[in-house]
């Protein structure tokens, strides 16, 4: 399982990706019943009556809210355990490198009451790099950044173990939040994370390219001033620019790392180049910003939003191979 900020998915061995859905939770606030979970959740995110809330359970990568992770985590494993006859299945979870003993505790409790029967922990960068088919396990080096919702995990690997790694909590919803920022102080407009997460796909870049210019947008939200709903157009250049602070903190925690990569493994990462993964790795020209910052060739993952599903699910199926890369592991019931 991806425990992701933004997006949960989950691996079944044998079966593939099974489950991909926003880690959002809709809950009536009177019964504190769950209404939905999932992509149906997040379309009510912003837009619920004064009884319903939709809640996102995991903040810059660890759980937030304690029990509605909980009921996020029983629903997903009953969604991706339809049709199997395993109880309580084991499970292996992908978690941001930077996180504490009691974060990761927390993770492996909320697991463990949701239904699994054993729970192992992986860090993020080093399924993120196996997802993306990087020779983890080789004494070579290979570079890893994995921007999610909540964390940018940066990673050295070699031998099945990160050498070199930092974790910073800025990432895709930071970019976000900065849109927000930017649309209330200079277009007086106030859009809610949805509406900004859009922008960002459609307009927003971190590189400036010939055709920024005519990538335009109409945005849709209330006027600061009139307190009426307004629609204003926004073009390419100006978003680049309201996300440039985040941006260069994510430059930044690459370039630390690489200073800090032993000299022969160095070598091999400007053999190989960074690889970029995570749903952040999509953001237009995000690869050509690391790449002029570093001078070193950037690649993005084949299916960035995948790999780190994909490598705990490779983890799984290599149980007795890949031991070394768990970095937690919870009494079996
Ligand atoms: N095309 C795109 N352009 C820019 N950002 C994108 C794009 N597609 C997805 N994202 C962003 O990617 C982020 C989600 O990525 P991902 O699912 O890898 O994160 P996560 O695993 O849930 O988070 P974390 O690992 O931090 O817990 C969101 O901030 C989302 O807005």
């Amino acid at each position: 399982m991806d425990l992701g900020t933004a997006n949960t998915l989950v691996y079944v061995s044998g079966k593939g990706i099974v489950l991909a859905e926003p880690s959002v939770v809709a809950m009536d606030q009177k019964t504190k019943m769950p209404l939905a979970v999932g992509i149906e959740a997040k379309k009510m995110l912003g837009r619920t009556p004064g009884d319903v809330i939709a809640l996102r359970p995991l903040r810059d990568g660890v759980i937030a809210d304690f029990d509605i992770a909980e009921v996020m985590l029983k629903e997903f494993i009953r969604r991706a355990n339809e049709g199997s006859n395993v109880i309580r299945p084991r499970l292996v979870i992908g978690i941001p490198s930077g996180v504490t003993a009691v974060e990761r505790r927390a993770v492996m409790d909320a697991a463990l009451q949701a239904g699994a029967s054993e729970v192992f922990l992986i860090d993020e960068p080093i399924a993120a790099a196996i997802g993306a088919g990087l020779p983890v396990g080789e004494p070579t080096g290979s570079m890893i950044v994995d921007i999610g919702g909540g964390t940018t995990e940066v990673a050295v690997l070699s031998l099945q173990g990160s050498v070199i790694s930092e974790s910073v909590r800025i990432a895709g919803d930071e970019l976000s939040d900065s849109i927000v920022s930017y649309m209330k102080k200079v277009h007086n407009l106030t859009i809610g994370e949805r509406t900004a997460e859009e922008i960002k796909i459609q307009v927003g870049s971190a590189y400036p390219t010939p055709e920024d210019n005519d990538i335009t947008m109409e945005v849709r939200g209330l006027h600061l001033l009139s307190g009426l709903p307004r629609t204003v157009t926004i073009k390419g250049p100006e978003i680049r620019e309201s996300m440039s602070e985040p941006l260069s903190t994510i430059v930044e925690a690459v370039k630390r790392t690489l200073e800090r990569t032993p000299p022969e493994l160095a070598s091999d990462i400007i053999d190989r180049g960074i690889m970029l993964a995570g749903g952040g790795a999509h953001l237009r020209g995000i690869d050509t910003l690391i790449s002029h910052e570093t001078g070193i060739v950037t690649h993005i993952a084949d299916d960035p939003l995948t790999c780190v599903v994909l490598g705990t699910g490779k983890v799984l199926e290599d149980f007795k191979n890949m031991d070394r890369v768990f970095s937690g592991r919870s009494r079996s019931l």
